[in-house]
């Protein structure tokens, strides 16, 4: 119950921007926060910021284990903390990653859309759209380092970045995978893919939900670059200082000139996306299909 409450709390903050989280961890500095002298911690239980203030980068750090599932808090809680590092002049750039070994994220949480109410679903899914508006339209470099697997929503937040830097491990494969469970990509989701890997590839993605590994992901342009798994935050930051040589306006001014379009299809139908996504994810096919797949993903270990 309390969950509940506090989750409507923290959905309804998405609404007023003004609105704070309290600091989880409050101005903690030095080499414990992760990285020398000057870094600076805040954030959420579930989203971990690292600042460094001096070189005006910040680290989102997903912590929702056993698997990021990206809950209706998750997703809050991002938005607020980039929306804070946004508002603070301070930062330029911000590499999101995970501090669950071996996932970067499974995606959408499947009981956020399982056996739930209709105000649930909306809710719910209002605050998917706003997370990939926020992302994919940021004004901050974004760079993924995708430190585990990133199927679905996982992989929508890496393909959200201007730059993917993918662990060369072979169980780190990416893609999105819906069709898999026997639901259906949304349009956004679909046009952020062929965006990024162009039409024939993301079709064929699509239709058989193909998930990557590694060199492959690679090949397809899914990821920008592959490097050994203890390099990727380090791959990260140097192609984070590659991007922040670029004056701000110009390439702020250049990623909205190609993302705005895509962007707008989904902000001038906001609404009807929602209730949409409500007739489809509502259907009793539709509720069998997640409920089979969750069943097996818990046999599994049985
Ligand atoms: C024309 C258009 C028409 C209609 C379109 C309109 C609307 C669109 C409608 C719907 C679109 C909705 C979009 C959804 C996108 C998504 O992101 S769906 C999620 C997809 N994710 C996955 O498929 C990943 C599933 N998980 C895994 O494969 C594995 O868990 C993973 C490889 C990530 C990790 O494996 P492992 O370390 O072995 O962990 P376990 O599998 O044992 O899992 C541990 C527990 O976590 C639970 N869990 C796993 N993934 C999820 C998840 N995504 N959500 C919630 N819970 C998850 C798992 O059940 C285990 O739970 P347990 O401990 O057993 O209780």
């Amino acid at each position: 119950m309390a969950l509940m409450v506090g989750a409507r709390v923290l959905a309804r903050n998405l609404l007023r921007p003004w609105s704070r989280l309290p600091d989880a961890v409050p101005g903690r500095t030095g080499p414990a926060a992760g990285g020398g002298d000057g870094v600076r911690c805040f954030g959420s239980p579930r989203v971990l910021v690292e600042t460094d203030p001096a070189k005006g980068v910040a680290v989102i750090k997903l912590k929702n284990p056993p698997v990021n599932s990206l809950s209706l808090e998750v997703l809050t809680e991002f938005v607020i903390s980039l929306e804070k590092l946004e508002n603070d002049k301070t930062f330029r750039g911000v590499i999101v990653t995970s501090d669950c070994p071996g996932i970067f994220s499974a995606g959408l949480d499947l009981t956020e859309m399982c056996g739930k109410s209709q105000a649930h679903y909306a809710e719910y899914w209002r605050a998917v759209q706003e997370l990939w508006l926020r992302l994919y339209l940021s004004n901050l470099v974004v760079i993924a380092a995708i430190n585990g697997v990133s199927p679905a929503g996982g992989c929508l937040i890496s393909l959200t970045c201007d730059y993917r830097v993918l662990a060369d491990n072979p169980k780190y494969s990416i893609g999105l995978n819906e069709t898999l469970l026997g639901i259906v990509a949304p349009s956004w989701f679909k046009d952020t893919l062929v965006n990024t890997v162009g039409h024939r590839t993301a079709e064929r993605a699509l239709q058989l939900g193909l998930l990557f590994p590694p060199a492959e992901a690679l090949r397809v342009g899914i990821v920008d670059q592959v490097v050994p798994e203890d390099q990727v935050h380090s791959a990260a930051l140097s192609v984070m200082a590659r991007w922040l040589a670029i004056p701000d306006h110009a390439r702020q001014l250049t990623k909205n000139l190609m993302r705005k379009p895509t962007a707008d299809r989904l902000v001038k139908q906001r609404d009807a996306d929602i209730q949409y996504f409500l007739q489809f994810i509502s259907r009793d096919s539709i509720q069998k299909s997640l409920r089979v797949y969750l069943d097996k993903l818990r046999q599994k270990k049985g």
